[in-house]
C-alpha cells in the first residue's frame, strides 16, 4: 500500500506537470489522474476545442466542477496551470494531501510553451505569457506545500526530488 493518499502538482504550462506527474505516480505507487484529460472526455473535446468554441472562462468553470467531483483518492494529480484560480479546487486538493508547485524559469516555459502552439492557455487573450507568470507565481507559491525549482533537470530527476521531499506517513 502506498504510503501517500493524494499528491497533487501545480504550476505553469509547459513545467512538467503531467509527463513528472507520470513518473512521480509510479515511483509513489498512486494512479496517475492529469484533469485535462478529465476535461476533455467530459467536454468531449479537446482543451484547444473548448477554448475555441467558449472562452477561458468557460475552461476554468469546467476545470473547476472537475477538480471538485472528481475521485482523487490515491492519485497523483497533474492539474492544469489554470487551477489556482480557484480556490475551492485548492482547497479540495489541500485536504487530500501535499502540493507541490514545479516552478520553471520564464525563458524556459516560453520555449516548450511555443513548440506546442496548439495547448491553449486559460488566460485572457490579450496577456503575454511574461504577464500570465508574473499573475500566477504569487498564487503558486501560496498554495504550495513544497516548491521545487525544475532547473535544468530531466523529468526523471525532477520526480525523483519530488518524493525526496515528501515526508511519509
Ligand atoms: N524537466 C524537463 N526537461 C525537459 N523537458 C521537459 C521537462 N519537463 C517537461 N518537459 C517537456 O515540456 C513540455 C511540457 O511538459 P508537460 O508535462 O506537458 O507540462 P505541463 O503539464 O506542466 O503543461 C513537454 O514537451 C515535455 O516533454
Ligand atoms: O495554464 C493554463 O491556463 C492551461 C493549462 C493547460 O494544462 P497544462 O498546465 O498541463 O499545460 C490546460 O489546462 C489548459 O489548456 C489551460
Ligand atoms: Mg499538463
Amino acid at each position: 500500500m502506498s504510503p501517500f493518499n493524494t499528491i497533487s502538482l501545480v504550476g505553469m504550462p509547459g513545467t512538467g506537470k503531467s509527463t513528472v506527474g507520470i513518473l512521480l505516480a509510479k515511483l509513489t505507487g498512486l494512479r496517475f489522474v492529469d484533469t485535462d484529460l478529465d476535461i476533455q472526455v467530459r467536454e468531449e473535446a479537446t482543451l484547444q476545442e473548448i477554448l475555441e468554441q467558449h472562452d477561458y472562462r468557460y475552461l476554468r468553470q469546467v476545470e473547476e466542477d472537475v477538480l471538485l467531483n472528481l475521485r482523487l483518492d490515491h492519485a497523483l494529480v497533474s492539474t492544469g496551470g489554470s487551477v489556482v484560480y480557484s480556490a475551492p479546487s485548492m482547497a479540495r486538493l489541500k485536504s487530500l494531501g501535499p502540493v507541490i508547485y514545479l516552478k520553471t524559469e520564464l525563458a524556459t516555459l516560453e520555449e516548450r510553451v511555443a513548440a506546442a502552439p496548439l495547448r491553449g492557455i486559460a488566460s485572457d487573450g490579450e496577456q503575454s505569457f511574461a504577464q500570465v507568470y508574473a499573475e500566477r507565481t504569487p498564487l503558486y507559491e501560496r498554495y504550495a506545500d513544497y516548491i521545487l525549482v525544475t532547473g535544468d533537470n530531466t523529468p526523471q530527476q525532477v520526480a525523483t526530488a519530488a518524493l525526496q521531499l515528501l515526508p511519509r506517513n
